[in-house]
């Protein structure tokens, strides 16, 4: 099965805030964003363990009210009621924003406050090189509520360190207001996973659009879960107008199924999906 074509008119390597450390390596952020159930959480793990096989150290972010990201990179899954999103924190959120969650109006709340213990006080580790912080999300109605969840998610995203040679990469809700916020964060890269659908495909050139607006231009796109040459041929023809860095197809794989919720065993394989995402991995990180 065709994979990992890369649109002629695709521009590659536009970056912003992209920082090296000592050593040169690419101190990347990345944010992974879509549709719901297109295949987000799956793809952020894997690309987190194939970067630890590089020997890098990644903390993976989860922005998604599922939380299954845990889980997907070997947390185990009956110590889930360890895992309390940020979101839900609210004397951590008290202590730097000045405000509970709920507490009405009338209070002067901290926009810029210092969260830079975040990752040692409430990172969970999953082995020595791999972290995880789980954000949570705030749900409202319209975009970007004025609520201190959302003043202290902004802020850690800001805030957050980020050690030598550490990759950030962060799987996100479905929407666009992750793109604000990972733009604050100085995220570099965007990873927009779709299906090979006219709806999911509709979501991700908006995405991508909203992603470049928002100040990430590196954009590439993931058109997951394809089970022939059809689905391809269409998804070609529905991206047409948008300009990607590069352009994926991922197959339908169902180890990727079988493997759930841990998604270690497929990394050790030969599949397809994961053989597709090596080669996904290798073009985001070709100019790093
Ligand atoms: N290439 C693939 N082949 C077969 N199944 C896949 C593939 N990619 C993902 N899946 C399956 O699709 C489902 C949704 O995947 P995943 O949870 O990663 O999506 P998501 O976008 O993070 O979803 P949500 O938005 O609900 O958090 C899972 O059951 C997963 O195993």
């Amino acid at each position: 099965m065709a994979v990992n074509y890369r649109l002629k008119s695709g521009k590659l390597s536009l970056r912003t805030g992209h920082e090296k450390d000592g050593d040169g390596l690419s101190k990347s952020r990345i944010v992974v964003a879509g549709k719901g159930g297109v295949g987000k959480t799956t793809l952020t793990s894997v690309l987190s363990m194939l970067y630890l096989k590089e020997g890098r150290r990644v903390l993976a972010v989860d922005e998604d009210p599922q939380q299954n990201l845990a889980y997907s990179l070997g947390y185990p899954v009956e110590k889930s009621s360890e895992l309390i999103p940020l979101s839900k924190n609210h004397d951590y959120i008290e202590e730097k924003i000045g405000a509970r969650p709920g507490s009405g109006w009338g209070h002067i709340m901290k926009l810029n406050p210092d969260v830079s213990d975040v990752v040692e006080r409430f990172g969970i580790r999953i082995t020595d090189n791999l972290g995880l912080l789980v954000m949570g999300s705030v749900v409202s109605a319209g975009n970007g509520c004025l609520c201190p969840e959302n003043a202290l998610l902004k802020s850690i995203l800001r805030h957050m360190r980020q050690r030598d040679d550490e990759v950030i990469i962060m799987d996100t809700q479905a929407g666009v207001e992750h793109f604000g916020r990972a733009m604050s964060g100085g995220f570099s890269k965007s990873v927009i996973v779709s299906e090979p659908s006219y709806n999911s495909l509709s979501v991700a050139v908006h995405s991508s659009k909203l992603s470049r607006e928002l100040g990430i231009s590196d954009v590439h796109l993931v058109v997951n879960k394809i089970r022939n040459e059809d689905d391809i041929e269409k998804s070609k023809r529905l991206i047409e107008s948008e300009s990607f860095s590069s352009v994926h197809f991922l197959p339908f794989d169902e180890d990727v199924l079988a493997s759930e919720p841990n998604t270690g065993s497929l990394v050790k394989g030969t599949g397809s999906y994961v053989s597709a995402v090596r080669d996904l991995f290798s073009v985001i990180n070709r100019d790093d």
